[in-house]
C-alpha cells in the first residue's frame, strides 16, 4: 500500500468477496416461492390468548390473516379539489377499474365487485379495491389504475395508506389551531393526515395556527417523512431526529415574553412494534415471527409512551398505537404507564370519531409463555431466573382491582377478519392534570439555550451577510453541531431584507405574510430558494435549534431566476403557492379559461411555449399589460378554483408546475390525458422487439461481411431555449 494512503475498508471488504466468489447461490432465475402462511408459535400463543372470543371466529380470524391484503387508498383532504378529484374516481376511473378487473380475471364486468368505501373514514375519501398491490404492479389491464394511483399519489392528491393505519390520526381528533407531536412518524403516512386535519379549515385561517412537530429516531426513515410530507407542501411542519424516549423538553416564548416548557395539545405515539398484524401485507413476517420480538420492544415502547405522557398538555389526548396484536407490546405498557400516572391519565372510549368501524375491546387478562411458547406462566413467580431480564414482572396483568380502575377495554383491537383489513392496536388517552413524574424546569432549558445560542450571521458594514464561500470559517461552521448532524442552518429574514422588499413590491405582498417566517439555508448574499414556514414553527426553531437536530421545515415559495427580460430576480414556486396565494394583490395575476389552461398544460417542450397569440383575448389582453416574469394562473369551475404559478414571457404565456401535477391539473379539467399515459407494457414489448431487431441486423451484418459502418445515435441538441424563459431550477 503506497505511504499515507489508507485503505477503503468497504472497497477491501467488496475486494474480499469477489475473491472469495459468490457467497450464495444466485436465486433471480429461479421461481418465486410463496412463503408458508404458517407459524406454530403464533398460531399457539394467540390460540392461548384468546384474541377472539369463539372458536368460530377464531378460524375466521386465521382464515382472513392468511390472506392477501387488498388496496387502501385516500383522497388527500384539504385540498380544494379533493371533491371533484374523488367525483372522478367513483366515476371514470372505477369504470376503467371494473373493466380492467374483468380482462384480468376473464369474467363478465357485472361480476366484478366494485371498490369499498370505507365507511368510517371522514366524508367518504377513502376506497378499498379487492386487488394486492401487487396485482396492480404487474397486471397489464390494470396499467391505467397504477399510473392513476402513482401520479396522484406524487401529485399529492391521494395517499396509498393501509386502511387500519389512518384510524390513529382519526382518533387523535387534530384541529388547525393544535400543536402535535408525533414521536415515531417516518415514513409519515400517520403525519400526512395530521398535516391535512391541521389545514382542514382554510376559510378560517389562512395558516394554521397549529403545527406538527414530526419526530423519528432513524436518521435515513426522517428523510422518507420529508419526501412524503413535502407533498403536501404545509408550512407548519417540523421534523426532527431524536430518541423519543428522551426527547429534549423544548422552549416556548409566552405573551409576556418569559419562557416556560412547551406542552402539545395532540400527541401520536405510533411505536416500533413486532408488526404481525401486517402479516398479510408482509406474509415473510410469518418465518421471523417469535414472542422474543414483543419482550424486546416492551421496554423502548413504554418509555415513548411515558416520555409522550409528559410532553402532553393537561387536558391534551394521546394515542398509542402499533400494528401488533400482542397484549405485551399494548395493553401491557398501557398499564404501566396508567399504573404511574395514578389517575392523572385516562383511557377514553374513541368509537364515534370512526363510525361504522367493527373492533374488539382492548384485554384485561393475558399470559407470557417461553420464547417458542410451550412453557406458559400466569405470574411473575413462575418465571425461572434465566428469564428474569426478559420476561418483566410489569408484563403481567395488574392484580384485578387495579385493573378495574384503568379501563383497558377501552382500547380497540381491529383484528383482519372484522373487515377484511390488517390488525391493529389503538387507544386513546387523555390527560386530567400533571404527572407528578413530570419535569418542567424552565431555568435549565435558557441556561442551556445561552451556552449553546447559534451565532447571528455576520453582517458587513452595510448590513449584508457575508458570504459563506468568502468566509469558510464563517457563521455555518461555527454552528454548533449535535451528535455529527449536518444539515445546513435555517437562516431566517432580518428586518430589513432587499430581497423582500423587491419580492413585496413586484407581488404585491401582503404584510400579513410574516417576512421574519422566510428563510434560506445558507448564509449568503444571493439567496437562491427563499422557504416561507409558519410563525409557531418559526418560534419553536429560534427557541430550541440549539437543543434539537432539525432535519426540515419550510415549503419553498420564491425561487431565483436570472433573465435578461426581467428585472425581479425571483420567481414563484408552486409548492409554496397554496400559502403564498392568500397574500398576493392583483399584479401577477391572470384569470384564464380553462382552454388556454389546458393548451398551457399540454406544452411539454420548455423550449417552445405557446404564443400568447394562440390565447383567448382576454388572456391576450391581460398578458400585454403585464410585464415579463412570474404570475398567478387562476381558473374557476363550478367546483374548485385552481392557481397555477405561470410565466409570462416576451411573447409567450407557459404554466410552471411538474409533469404530475399537470396531469393531475389536466385530469381535473377533464382534459384528455393520452399523451401522459404510460403503457410500460406495450413500451417493454417495443424495446424487446428493437432489441431483437437490432440484434438480427447486427448478426446479419456479421454473416455478409460489411465493414461495421456505425449507425450512430443522433444526439438530440434540443434548440435554445427562448431567450425570455427563466432558467430551470435544479
Ligand atoms: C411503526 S413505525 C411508524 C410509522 C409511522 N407513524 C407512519 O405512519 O408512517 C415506527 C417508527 O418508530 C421509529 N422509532 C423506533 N424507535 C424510536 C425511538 N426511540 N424514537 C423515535 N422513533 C423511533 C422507527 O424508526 C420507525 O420509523
Amino acid at each position: 500500500m503506497a505511504r499515507g494512503k489508507k485503505q477503503n475498508p468497504f472497497a477491501a471488504r467488496k475486494r474480499q468477496k469477489r475473491e472469495n466468489g459468490p457467497q450464495r447461490p444466485d436465486r433471480r432465475s429461479e421461481p418465486y416461492e410463496e412463503t408458508k402462511r404458517d407459524n406454530i408459535s403464533f398460531i399457539k400463543y394467540y390460540h392461548l390468548q384468546k384474541i377472539c372470543h369463539t372458536e368460530e371466529e377464531w378460524t375466521q380470524f386465521l382464515e382472513s390473516i392468511r390472506d392477501n391484503l387488498p388496496t387502501t387508498f385516500r383522497v388527500t383532504g384539504f385540498k380544494g379539489e379533493a371533491k371533484a378529484l374523488l367525483n372522478i374516481i367513483e366515476t371514470q376511473l372505477f369504470t376503467e377499474y371494473v373493466r380492467a378487473v374483468a380482462e384480468l380475471h376473464q369474467k363478465p364486468p357485472e361480476q366484478v365487485e366494485r371498490p369499498l368505501c370505507l365507511p368510517w373514514y371522514p366524508n367518504g375519501m377513502a376506497y378499498q379495491l379487492q386487488l394486492t398491490r401487487k396485482d396492480i404492479r404487474r397486471s397489464e389491464p390494470l396499467y391505467r389504475l397504477h399510473n392513476f394511483l402513482i401520479v396522484e399519489t406524487t401529485a399529492g392528491s391521494i395517499s396509498r395508506q393501509e386502511a387500519v393505519s389512518m384510524i390513529p390520526p382519526i382518533v387523535l381528533d387534530v384541529k388547525p389551531t393544535d400543536k402535535v407531536l408525533d414521536m415515531c412518524a417516518a415514513p409519515g403516512s400517520k403525519t400526512a393526515q395530521l398535516i391535512e386535519a391541521l389545514h382542514a379549515s382554510p376559510e378560517e385561517h389562512k395558516i394554521p395556527p397549529g403545527f406538527v412537530l414530526a419526530n423519528d429516531v432513524d436518521n435515513n426513515r426522517c428523510y422518507m417523512l420529508v419526501h412524503q410530507a413535502k407533498r403536501l407542501n404545509s408550512p407548519c411542519l417540523l421534523v426532527t431526529n431524536h430518541d423519543s424516549s428522551i426527547f429534549p423538553n423544548l422552549l416556548q416564548s409566552n405573551e409576556d415574553g418569559a419562557k416556560s416548557v412547551l406542552k402539545f395539545d395532540k400527541i401520536l405515539c405510533d411505536v416500533p412494534c413486532s408488526g404481525d398484524g401486517t402479516l398479510r401485507k408482509n406474509p415473510d413476517i410469518w418465518t421471523k415471527w417469535n414472542l422474543a420480538q414483543a419482550y424486546n420492544l416492551h421496554g423502548i415502547q413504554y418509555r415513548i409512551v411515558r416520555r409522550g405522557a409528559e410532553m402532553l398538555e393537561v387536558g391534551g389526548r394521546l394515542v398509542y398505537s402499533t400494528c401488533s396484536l400482542n397484549p405485551i407490546e399494548n395493553e401491557a405498557v398501557l398499564q404501566r404507564i396508567l399504573k404511574d400516572a395514578d389517575g392523572a391519565l385516562e383511557l377514553v372510549d374513541a368509537g364515534h370519531l370512526v363510525p361504522g368501524l367493527k373492533y374488539n375491546p382492548g384485554m384485561t387478562d393475558w399470559k407470557l409463555a417461553t420464547k417458542e411458547v410451550d412453557t406458559v406462566y400466569t405470574s411473575f413467580d413462575e418465571v425461572p431466573e434465566t428469564l428474569h431480564t426478559i420476561i418483566r414482572p410489569a408484563m403481567f396483568p395488574l392484580p384485578a382491582e387495579d385493573m378495574a380502575k384503568i379501563n383497558l377495554n377501552k382500547c380497540m383491537r381491529i383484528l383482519p377478519h372484522l373487515q377484511d383489513t390488517g390488525g391493529f392496536f389503538v387507544a386513546v388517552i387523555v390527560k386530567r392534570r400533571q404527572l407528578s413524574f413530570e419535569k418542567n424546569d424552565v431555568q435549565d432549558l435558557v441556561e442551556k439555550a445561552a451556552k449553546t445560542a447559534v451565532e447571528e450571521p455576520q453582517l458587513d458594514e452595510s448590513g449584508k451577510p457575508i458570504e459563506a464561500k468568502n468566509v469558510p470559517w464563517g457563521p455555518q461552521r461555527k454552528r454548533k453541531r449535535l451528535h455529527g448532524y449536518k444539515e445546513d442552518p435555517y437562516v431566517f429574514f432580518g428586518e430589513e431584507d432587499a430581497d423582500y422588499n423587491a419580492i413585496k413590491e413586484f407581488y404585491q405582498l401582503d404584510e400579513s405574510l410574516s417576512k421574519r417566517c422566510l428563510l434560506t439555508r445558507c448564509v449568503t448574499e444571493k439567496k437562491k430558494n427563499i422557504y416561507y414556514c409558519s410563525e409557531p414553527i418559526r418560534k419553536l426553531v429560534v427557541n430550541n435549534e440549539h437543543n434539537i437536530k432539525i432535519i426540515n421545515t419550510g415549503v419553498k415559495t420564491f425561487v431565483r431566476c436570472e433573465n435578461r427580460h426581467t428585472v425581479h430576480p425571483y420567481r414563484l414556486a408552486q409548492e409554496g403557492l397554496q400559502t403564498s396565494n392568500a397574500f398576493m394583490g392583483s399584479s401577477r395575476r391572470i384569470e384564464i379559461h380553462r382552454d388556454d389552461l389546458v393548451r398551457l398544460l399540454n406544452c411539454t417542450d420548455p423550449t417552445k411555449p405557446p404564443s400568447t397569440h394562440e390565447l383567448k383575448q382576454a388572456t391576450q389582453d391581460r398578458c400585454s399589460e403585464l410585464g415579463v416574469g412570474s404570475c398567478i394562473l387562476k381558473y374557476v369551475d363550478e367546483q374548485f378554483t385552481l392557481f397555477v404559478v405561470g410565466w409570462r414571457g416576451t411573447s409567450s404565456l407557459r404554466a410552471y408546475v411538474d409533469r404530475d401535477e399537470t396531469i393531475h391539473i389536466l385530469r381535473l379539467l377533464g382534459a384528455d390525458l393520452s399523451k401522459f399515459e404510460v403503457n410500460k407494457y406495450e413500451e417493454a414489448k417495443k424495446a424487446a422487439a428493437a432489441a431483437a431487431a437490432a440484434a438480427a441486423g447486427a448478426a446479419s451484418a456479421a454473416e455478409n461481411g460489411a465493414n461495421g459502418a456505425e449507425i450512430e445515435a443522433k444526439a438530440t441538441t434540443p434548440t435554445a431555449m427562448e431567450a425570455d424563459e427563466p432558467a430551470t431550477e435544479s
